[in-house]
């Protein structure tokens, strides 16, 4: 009988209803929603050994939307590079420190570097006796799943995480005003081994989530990937981007997966169709864990809303299962077994023993009220059963009202509601004459928003809150059951830490198949080459209308320095960020723009690119690139992929060709992939001291118009072996720009008569003389070295005794100057 009243309420309030302020109380599920996923919610904890201990950082994280803590110790160089950049790929909501690191006229290194570095994050300090390693062990050992307990043993002796985790779950727990359940957190110890590190500002220069004309454009590589349908998917890749993997054989999994999904149309779409109905599990696990510590409506309403997004994921499980069934690769088959575990039936049996079969989850706050209402069966509680059935006679009576207020003034009016305003009516203007334009003087709170009317009457207000009392009423008697319901499926409910896990996982890769089929992507491969062919520049492609210009890279460990020159707006700029891009693309298991390709797993990749000033650090422009410049020496390895575009640009062109000159020379000394573009071509010569490095250029065509007297550059984008044999292009760069004609004009007679003067007096002075002599020499050495037998070491001694010869004989300032004086 009430189950009839009830399927009678809904279908009566669906017909009544017109307009529905559609609400998601529950984070949507659109990819236009991306940006609001992204925004932050991770509250981490950093704590600093002291004494000789100092260094050695602790940190433990929380995202509050997802019931994951991550742990991390690590000891950190005095630049605090690795926490500075750990925390900016958390791009927390919240810091916390102990207060003795800001002790009154001993601050400490860490704690201002933090503070400069993340200015808009709130921060917060709490008493040293919090960060207790102790306690964090017990934190652990009570909040902890089963299933992820083997942390126990990663984190057992590492006392500064176990402090940090201790004063982040305290803290936590007292600003939410909750408390988490026994074992129900997912704790996971990262070592800053597993995942390449990306530098915030490499992250920021290569475009990876933010760009630098506008941040909320997709024009970035998250953009060109971003075809989740998840929120758990888009975080996943999202954070994927930021540390990409380092382990071959997992990225080949993720890789196989792809494939399979590229091949099998059916597979694509038939899981595509499912993973994009699932909400955010990893929120709603967040939510499930935690028991409130006071009992209030919000509370209570929250719960049931909770308990038909678990009924609404778990009745998922099945579809998904039979999605993957004729799946063949490892890791799908692995997802699938995953999904076999037996805990989600019981959940979804137990569930359904107390929720109607019917109700789900649905889109419009009205929709989602009626169905937390009806959500527990009839006859568990007659009183439950009572309140219910005042409400359905409050909502009748609604409706009817509105039927007899039309009726009465003649009006076409509709009853409307907005979880702000409870039920309301509205009117369309076009459709209504009203006497003497004015609506009758019973409504009130009257509001247009284009041709709708919408407005209240001291009847309606009053019936509205008689049925907000006849609810309260509802949510509290279904709260207790739905508490007691949740009590019982508590010990099964960690599966759903493996199924968040497998929906994000699936949806990001459903979305790199994606991305892969609106374009001409290709597997990567992973050797000890870097070799590219005919790569294109991804976000570029997403940009512009035609496809880029894609061109070739190869680089090995004995050709592992390219030095790339070329004009002004040539292509440097993009061919190196396109190169980064790739090698991000393929160790995070995604296809890659080109037609074959091949990469060395790199453990660290570095960028300096970009000209600006940094206002915020307040430093020039000179400053920003040698703090950066700093920070790749003291970090890059063997295994780093390095990218310079442009070094000492800041500064005068001596000195800046002295930076660079030995800024090569110490990576040089490493086995790191190091791309260099520079428009110094006294550079170039570098590579007859060094048989690594490689010189490449950007062609450009020189077009006369048809009265054969004034030259136009037009750029192929193409790449080409040696340096570039282009001279003074940045005046030619100016006079494509809209600078004024007299001024290039000025310009260019200066540049002709200062180049004139530096030769003059090269060519007369002994010094130059010798020194042109020595190095002409030294270049016929090189070359005959080359030609000659030597195995690799004794060249690679020989020419290093050359060097020294050559270094003592000319200095650096003198160093590459030919005939011509370039
Ligand atoms: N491969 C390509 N295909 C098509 N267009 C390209 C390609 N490479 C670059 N471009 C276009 O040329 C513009 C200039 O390129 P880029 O900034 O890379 O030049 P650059 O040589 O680094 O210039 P500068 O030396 O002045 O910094 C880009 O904004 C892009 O629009």
């Amino acid at each position: 009988m009430l189950g009839d009243i009830r399927t009678y309420i809904v279908h009566s309030i669906m017909n009544w209803v017109i307009t529905i302020n559609v609400y998601y109380c529950f984070t949507v599920t659109s990819s236009s929603a991306v940006s609001a996923h992204l925004v932050a919610s991770v509250i981490v904890a950093v704590v600093e050994g002291r004494g000789l201990a100092r260094g050695e950082v602790g940190m433990a994280s929380i995202d509050l939307k997802n019931p994951e803590v991550v742990l991390s110790q690590f000891a950190d160089n005095t630049t605090y590079a690795k926490v500075i950049t750990k925390l900016k790929i958390l791009t927390p909501l919240e810091i916390i420190m102990s207060n003795t690191a800001c002790d009154t006229g001993n601050t400490t290194k860490l704690f201002s570097l933090i503070t400069e570095n993340f200015k808009n994050v709130t921060f917060t300090t709490v008493q040293r006796k919090y960060f207790n390693e102790t306690k964090g062990l017990e934190y652990i050992e009570q909040l902890c799943t089963s299933e992820f307990g083997t942390v126990l043993m990663e984190v057992q002796s590492k006392y500064y995480c176990l402090a940090a985790a201790a004063a982040l779950l305290k803290y936590v727990e007292f600003i939410q005003n909750s408390v988490y359940a026994p074992k129900s957190l997912k704790v996971r110890f990262q070592g800053s081994e597993q995942t390449a590190m990306i530098d915030s500002s490499s992250a920021q220069n290569l475009e990876l989530l933010t760009n630098n004309r506008d941040s909320r454009n997709g024009h970035t590589l998250f953009g060109v990937l971003n075809y989740t349908k998840t929120p758990g998917g888009s975080r996943r890749l999202r954070s994927n981007i930021l540390e990409p993997l380092v382990d071959a054989e997992t990225i080949n999994t993720r890789l196989d997966c792809v494939q399979e999904l590229l091949q099998d149309e059916e597979l694509f779409f038939s899981l595509q169709a499912v993973i994009s109905r699932f909400l955010d599990t990893e929120q709603l696990l967040s939510i499930l864990v935690q028991f409130p510590k006071q009992d209030t409506v919000k509370a209570a309403e929250s719960k049931i809303t909770n308990l038909i997004y678990l009924k609404h994921t778990l009745e998922l499980v099945d579809p998904l299962k039979t999605a993957l069934k004729s799946c063949k690769t490892h890791l799908l088959k692995a997802y699938y077994s995953s999904l076999e575990d037996k805990r989600f039936g019981i959940i979804l049996e137990k569930i359904k023993t107390v929720i109607n079969d019917d109700t789900r989850y649905t889109k419009g706050c009205l929709n989602m009220r009626t169905q937390k209402c009806y959500a527990v069966r009839p006859n568990i509680n007659e009183f439950l059963d009572i309140a219910r059935r005042t409400y359905t006679e409050i909502v009748d009576d609604i409706a009817g009202m509105i039927t007899q207020l039309g009726e009465k003034y003649n009006l076409p009016l509709k009853l409307s509601f907005s979880s702000a305003r409870g039920f309301f009516i509205q009117m369309n203007a076009e459709c209504a004459v009203l006497p003497n334009g004015q609506l009758p003087s019973e409504f009130t709170k009257i509001t247009k928003m284009k041709n709708a009317y919408s407005f209240t009457s001291a009847d309606l207000i009053k019936m509205n809150e008689r049925s907000q009392e006849s609810l309260r009423e509802i949510y509290h008697m279904t709260y207790l059951i739905v508490c007691k319901l949740l009590s019982e499926i508590y010990e099964h409910i960690h599966c759903l830490y493996k199924l968040s896990d497998t929906v994000s996982m699936l949806d990001m890769l459903l979305s790199f198949a994606h991305a892969c089929t609106l374009s001409d992507y290709v597997r990567p491969e992973f050797t000890d080459t870097l070799a590219i062919k005919q790569g294109w520049h991804p976000i570029l492609e997403k940009i512009s209308v035609e496809k880029p210009i894609s061109n070739n890279t190869y680089i090995t460990e004995g050709s592992n320095f390219i030095i790339i020159t070329g004009p002004n707006m040539s292509g440097k700029s993009t061919y190196l960020k396109q190169i980064a891009l790739c090698q991000i693309m393929a160790q995070i298991g995604s296809y890659v723009p080109a037609e074959y390709s091949s990469f060395r797993i790199a453990e660290q990749i570095f960028t300096r690119i970009g000209m600006d000033d940094d206002i915020e650090t307040n430093s020039s422009t000179f400053m920003k690139e040698m703090k950066e410049i700093t920070y790749i020496i003291q970090n890059a390895n063997d295994k780093s992929l390095i990218i310079i575009d442009e070094l000492g640009r800041g500064t005068s062109t001596e000195e800046g060709i002295g930076i660079c000159y030995s800024v090569c020379e110490y990576l040089l000394t490493l086995k790191a992939f190091t791309l260099f573009a520079t428009h110094f071509l006294e550079l170039c010569h570098i590579d007859a001291l060094y048989p690594n490095v490689e010189n490449n250029h950007f062609e450009v065509q020189h077009v006369r118009n048809s009265a054969g007297n004034k030259e136009k550059i037009t750029y192929t984008y193409i790449l080409s072996k040696g340096h570039t044999e282009e001279k003074n292009y940045g005046l030619k760069a100016a006079e494509v720009s809209s600078l004024p004609p007299s001024i290039i004009l000025d310009a260019k007679e200066i540049t002709t008569h200062i180049a004139r003067q530096i030769l003059q007096k090269q060519r007369t002075t002994p010094e130059t003389l010798r020194q042109r002599a020595v190095y002409h020499l030294a270049t016929r050495l090189v070359q005959t070295a080359r030609n000659s037998q030597l195995d690799p070491e004794s060249l690679r001694i020989f020419l290093k005794g050359l060097k020294k010869k050559y270094e003592a004989d000319c200095p650096v300032s003198g160093q590459a100057q030919t005939e011509d004086g370039q």
